[in-house]
């Protein structure tokens, strides 16, 4: 990384491209701001629910009431010589270490502060609490809820359903999939309220793009575990199954992140709840997908990049080669969403396309709004929607599945 690169809050020098259209990067020292309210309200709350859910010793409660208190008034200080990945951050922080934590773009600042967190348990030292995920009880709460059984038995209702019927069904639980994420219920209340509207909706070139490309290979970016992946799961085993895909690629983070995204472990827990369950249909997914796994059809991936603070713009180029001949890579969830398009102030209406021209394959997100970016909306509805006030970007009422397929760039 070149030098001071994430320190600026404007843009990055790889991205200072004059074709490329940018926008403010978006910081949590901006009173009033959504960001500054995850710091400062949604965070304490976060923290006092993990003191609350596992037994750590006073030292460790000591790191992570410390952690709360550097992350709402202090500076930002390096890991320490003996972290494994103290070189990467240095790099990744290259020129923002010993400033305050809200002059950080938002997203290098909530990335740091889950890496921080995991320190402070000692998910990373050697000792009894390493690799145990502080996040760990909430995501086995939720798999283990009855609401799970329900939406598990309602597999059994869609078996039935002609074809493009039961694609559109699972695509739409995957979206909305995506409001069951335990960070966001902290300050939103439980998810499930009522459900308003898709503010962008590409559902129809989609799936015309996965007829066209039938028996690719696509790439899926998960993002939280239990109640969102499950969902995500049974969408893989119909893309598998249907022949849609020859292959998948499914993409976890590496550690935990972001309270409740899915790693490893949560993949393996969710497998285990779908091959488990009294639905017959959930049962049956949860075989086929192991056995896809066996025989690679599904693969399981990760890379130290997911965890990065920086926009997907930057990734490496060995993880960009994964996703080059994709033929199509699904991003899920808010955080993807912010990484794809970069975490700033867009006009509502900059052209997705241009915002995600850099990703290596055609790509689609499925988000429902849960921070203040979004790009690519009609300038009808954007102009609506601000009409109600600010909070549709945040609330999580709002959805979008928006698609680029970049074939200028790619030649497909
Ligand atoms: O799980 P998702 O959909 O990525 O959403 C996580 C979102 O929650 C927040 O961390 C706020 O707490 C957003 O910054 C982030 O984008």
């Amino acid at each position: 990384m070149s030098s001071g690169a994430a320190a600026r809050a404007g843009p990055r020098p790889s991205e200072d491209d004059p074709d490329v259209p940018t926008a403010p990067v978006i910081r949590s020292d901006v009173p009033g701001s959504f960001a500054r309210a995850v710091f400062h309200e949604r965070h304490p709350e976060l923290v006092r629910r993990v003191l609350d859910a596992l037994p750590y010793g006073p030292g460790a409660r000591r790191a992570i009431e410390r952690l709360l208190t550097e992350s709402t008034g202090g500076v930002l200080e390096p890991l320490g010589a003996d972290a494994h990945d103290r070189e990467q951050w240095l790099a990744w922080g290259d020129g923002l270490w010993g400033r305050p934590w809200g002059e950080a773009p938002f997203l290098w600042a909530e990335s740091w502060f889950y890496r921080r967190l995991l320190d402070a348990t000692g998910y990373f030292r050697p000792g009894a609490w390493q690799g145990i995920d502080p996040f760990g009880p909430f995501k086995a709460a939720e798999l283990a809820g009855a609401a799970v059984d329900d939406e598990l038995a309602a597999l059994d209702g869609l078996a039935g359903l002609p074809g493009g019927q039961r694609a559109r069904a699972l695509l739409s639980s995957a979206l909305w999939g995506n409001r069951a994420d335990l960070g966001f219920g902290i300050t939103a209340g439980a998810p499930g309220g009522a459900v308003t509207e898709l503010v962008a909706d590409d559902g129809d070139v989609l799936r015309a793009e996965l007829e066209r490309t039938r028996g690719g290979r696509i790439c899926l970016i998960a993002d939280n575990a239990g109640r969102e992946l499950l969902p995500d799961l049974v969408l893989v085993d119909h893309l598998l199954a249907d022949g849609t895909a020859a292959r998948v690629d499914l993409y976890v983070k590496p550690q935990p992140f972001f309270v409740s995204d899915a790693t490893t472990a949560d993949l393996l827990a969710a497998l285990t709840r779908l091959r488990t369950a009294r639905s017959e249909q959930a049962a049956a997914i949860g075989g086929r997908l192991w056995r896809a796994m066996n025989d690679g059809k599904l693969g399981v991936r990760t890379h130290p990049f997911f965890c990065a603070p920086l926009p997907y713009h930057d990734m490496p180029d060995d993880l960009r080669a994964e996703f080059a001949g994709a033929a199509m890579t699904i991003l899920k969830g808010d955080l993807n969403y912010r990484r794809l398009v970069g975490d700033r102030l867009w006009p509502a209406t900059t052209a997705f396309d241009d915002a995600t021209g850099h990703f290596p394959s055609p790509v689609t997100a499925l988000r429902t709004l849960k921070s203040e970016v979004v790009v690519g909306l009609a300038p009808a509805t954007a102009a609506r929607l601000d009409a109600t006030g600010p909070a549709w970007r945040t609330s999580g009422e709002h959805a979008l599945v928006q698609v680029a397929l970049h074939r200028g760039a790619t030649g497909r």
